[in-house]
């Protein structure tokens, strides 16, 4: 597959005088969504917490980095493939956990497995996913598994055993999100999916999960299953001590997400995890923190060379990606804009956001004399 191609593509259907359907600008996509999601759903996912700053400063954060391309270096022929923690991909950009995924489109995760499938991109499933993993799993190509470590440990062993047991190859687990945050514009419309029982399907079908509320849901003990869900679902417990017993658990690579400070990838490295995902959730968690972009240099100095660093919060253009990569992330994940794709067009709609992205990065590296991700580094990038 050669990256640029969806640009000849998208000429050449514009000479029968057909224009794509959906933006190939990403910034765009949420007005888009706006229009066509229901408004519970658009807010739930544009949305952030508090006054939506560090939102705000994730997108600025890219603007303050500006790319240094070098001329007449031969770009004919590019690669921009990458093998993350075992996993090839065609290009350094994998879809983050986004838990819920029904509230966008019937078809929920399975669209979006569809599509990455075809791409060859990975998939990061989330245990918030409103359809169970085995049924994710027999529709998906590479997948990752991400972790809301739940109270019960029996619960969290029987999740990653799943998750390890249907191929999922890499077990995320995502630390900044122990309880939700202050989301006014979730609390406005009291709103939250998983209340209506959507994004709860990781856990109705786990057998440590049914054994608990003393059988398999229905609808005379789904108050209780909710109730139990509920109190079970975030950990504000945990503390770096109890990495040892998850990477007993687990076999494969394991990747802390949600590190924002330095001192922590120090952490992460010294537990013995293999990755971390630089990430402030999309400014949904911690209002008023930093941008994940500024994080991420001090990040990659302390534990660039030990541990793979990844990167997401604010990441929506090609120019985008370079920069985290230029400031040594090793590859990227995205959020809002695949569950915008799927919103606006199902399987069709994420395939066209991954194509927009892996373009837009192959022209953007080529444009400015890059054609592998060997040859990107610090130099790409200028204050
Ligand atoms: C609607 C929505 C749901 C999300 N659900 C999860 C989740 O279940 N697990 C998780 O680790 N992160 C979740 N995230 C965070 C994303 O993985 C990612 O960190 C974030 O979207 C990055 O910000 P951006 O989309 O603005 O680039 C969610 C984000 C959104 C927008
Ligand atoms: O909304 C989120 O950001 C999120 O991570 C989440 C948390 C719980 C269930 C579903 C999604």
């Amino acid at each position: 597959m050669n990256l640029a191609d969806f640009q000849h593509e998208i000429y050449l259907a514009g000479l029968d005088g057909i224009v794509p359907d959906l933006p190939t600008n990403l910034h765009r996509l949420e007005e888009v969504a706006g229009a066509r999601l229901t408004p519970q759903a658009h807010d739930y996912v544009a949305g952030s917490a508090g006054a939506e700053r560090t939102a705000r400063a994730n997108l600025a954060a890219f603007d303050a980095w500006k790319i240094v391309p070098r001329m007449l270096r031969d770009v004919a022929e590019r690669d921009l493939s990458a093998t993350i923690l075992g996993t090839p991909m065609p290009a350094p950009i994998i879809l983050g956990p986004v838990g819920v995924l029904r509230i966008f489109h019937e078809d929920g995760e399975l669209a979006v497995a569809r599509a990455a499938k075809a791409l060859g991109v990975t998939m990061t499933l989330s245990t918030a996913a409103s359809t169970a993993m085995e049924e994710v799993a027999a529709e998906a190509g590479p997948r990752w598994y991400q972790l809301y470590w739940p109270k019960d440990r029996d619960l969290a062993a029987s999740l990653v055993g799943r998750a390890a047991a249907s191929g999922y190859s890499t077990l995320v687990v995502t630390l900044d999100t122990c309880t939700l945050a202050w989301r006014p514009r979730d609390l406005d419309r009291a709103y939250l999916p998983f209340l209506r029982g959507i994004g709860v399907q990781n856990f109705w079908s786990d057998p440590v999960f049914q054994k608990a509320i003393g059988g398999p849901v229905t609808d005379a003990n789904r108050d209780l299953a909710l109730l139990h869900w509920a109190a079970n679902f975030g950990n504000p417990s945990l503390t770096w001590d109890d990495l040892a017993w998850l990477r007993q658990e687990w076999d494969g690579p394991i990747v802390l997400k949600g590190i924002q400070h330095a001192g922590d990838a120090r952490r992460a490295v010294d537990a013995g995890m293999d990755g971390i995902v630089v990430s402030n959730h999309g400014g949904r968690q911690v209002d008023g923190a930093i941008a994940s972009l500024d994080a991420l240099p001090a990040i990659t100095a302390e534990a660039g060379g030990e541990i793979t660093v990844l990167f997401d919060s604010g990441v929506r253009t090609g120019a985008d990606v370079a920069k985290a990569l230029a400031l040594g992330a090793r590859a990227v994940m995205i959020g809002r804009p695949y569950a915008y794709g799927l919103g606006l067009g199902g399987e069709a709609g994420v395939r066209h956001v991954l194509r927009c992205l892996m373009a837009d990065l192959d022209l953007t590296l080529a444009l400015s004399g890059r054609s592998t991700l060997a040859d990107v580094g610090p130099d790409l990038v200028t204050r």
